[in-house]
């Protein structure tokens, strides 16, 4: 599969400019999610779900009212790649989802 390209940081702040709530942190990009923690869990079984799918991983920390992804790309020596970008956009829509579930 060889080494996935390394965004320039032009192109990475592209990438940010459609993903509002994230921020560069050097070579990683990471947004804090407000969500309550029974909820986060099940994001978290779902984005762990997908992140086995698509083969990219992000970092997740979870904590009483809210949960942090933290993202780079292993594989390219701890560098932003394209697929960051992509795992990023797919949990913003996870979290989303999850944040709407009613409370029982
Ligand atoms: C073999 C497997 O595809 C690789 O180890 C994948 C798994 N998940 C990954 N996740 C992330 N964030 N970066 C990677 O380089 C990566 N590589």
């Amino acid at each position: 599969m060889g080494v996935p390209r390394v965004l320039s940081d032009e192109e990475i702040a592209e990438n940010l400019a459609e993903l509002p709530g994230w921020e560069r942190k050097g070579d990683e990009i990471t947004r804090t999610y407000e969500i309550r923690y029974h909820a986060a869990v099940a994001a978290i079984v779902t984005i762990a779900d997908r992140s086995r799918r698509i083969q990219h991983h992000a970092d997740l920390d979870l904590r009483i009212d809210h949960l942090r992804a933290t993202v780079t790309t292993h594989d390219a020596g701890h560098r932003l790649t394209a697929a960051d970008f992509d795992l990023a956009h797919r949990i913003d829509a996870i979290v989303a989802a999850h944040q709407a579930l009613p409370l029982d």
